[in-house]
């Protein structure tokens, strides 16, 4: 199987002594993994550490056969990132701003940009000036320009945070359609457990900086009723509870 991403004994101490240890992690070409993990556990974290926003203290990251931080543009060449909440300028539209990363990706025309605001429903709104939109509507813009050079991976920190139903739904339809018509890889942190059951091939469990657990979606549930049961036994969090991720 083709390896995308490969990160081995990858730590990160902040000062406060927090952050990750000794994550080692690999991606296949095709994969649709999800990072699940309490508040604090580490996963943006290790996601920053892959995009190139922190550096590593210890570990290596290999992304399409390039190492980050070293060779970090041909790393990224491939990969959509939506990590940190990005810093829009408030006074573009839609279109403009989409406009303006697509700067970056001379292949991009502006029929995709049209496509991309059309797939995560921003296309009726796209000449109103971004301050005038709600956090859902930004986060929806901020899918459009991670998806826009049609990256063979993308990164997704929490990508349904603040969006509606509506927009959890359309969030789930486009990285299946991505992802089966595109091969688009997908590597997504998110507290949104049910959403991960239905969209991962697999997932990993990140608790204390570590990558405690990780598995095949299709043979967790087939020894655990739900990937929400498996998480909370990984997490030995009392059943009752019903705690979700
Ligand atoms: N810039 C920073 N300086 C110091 N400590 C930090 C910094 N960023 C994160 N941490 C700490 O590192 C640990 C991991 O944080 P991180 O944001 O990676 O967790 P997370 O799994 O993404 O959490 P959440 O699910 O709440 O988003 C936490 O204990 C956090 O307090």
């Amino acid at each position: 199987m083709n390896i995308i991403l490969e990160t081995t004994n990858l730590c990160k101490e902040y000062a406060n002594k927090r952050g990750i240890r000794d994550m080692t992690l690999r991606l296949y070409a095709g994969d649709v993994y999800g990072l699940l993990g309490p508040n604090g556990a580490g996963k943006t974290t290790f996601l920053k550490l892959i995009t190139g926003l922190i550096r590593p203290d210890q570990g290596t990251i290999t992304l399409f056969n390039n190492r980050i931080p070293e060779h970090f543009e041909a790393g990224m060449q491939h990969v959509g990132t939506m990590v940190e909440s990005a810093d829009f300028h408030n006074f573009l539209t839609a279109n403009q701003y989409l406009e303006l990363v697509a700067r970056f990706y001379p292949a991009v025309v502006s029929k995709r940009i049209e496509e991309v605001l059309d797939l995560v429903g921003l296309l009726k709104v796209r000449k109103e000036k971004i301050k005038g939109y709600s956090t859902g509507m930004k986060q929806k813009l901020a899918l459009a320009a991670a998806i826009l050079p049609e990256p063979k991976l993308v990164i997704l920190d929490e990508p349904t945070n603040g969006l509606d139903i509506e927009g959890t739904v359309m969030f789930r339809k486009l990285i299946k359609q991505l992802s089966t018509e595109m091969g688009t890889s997908f590597l997504i942190s998110s507290h949104m457990i049910h959403e991960l059951e239905q969209l991962c091939n697999r997932v990993g469990i990140v608790i204390g900086g570590q990558l405690r657990r990780e598995g095949y979606v299709s043979e967790l549930l087939q020894k655990n009723q739900s990937l929400e049961q498996f998480y909370i036994d990984e997490l030995q969090l009392p059943k009752e509870d019903n705690a979700s991720a």
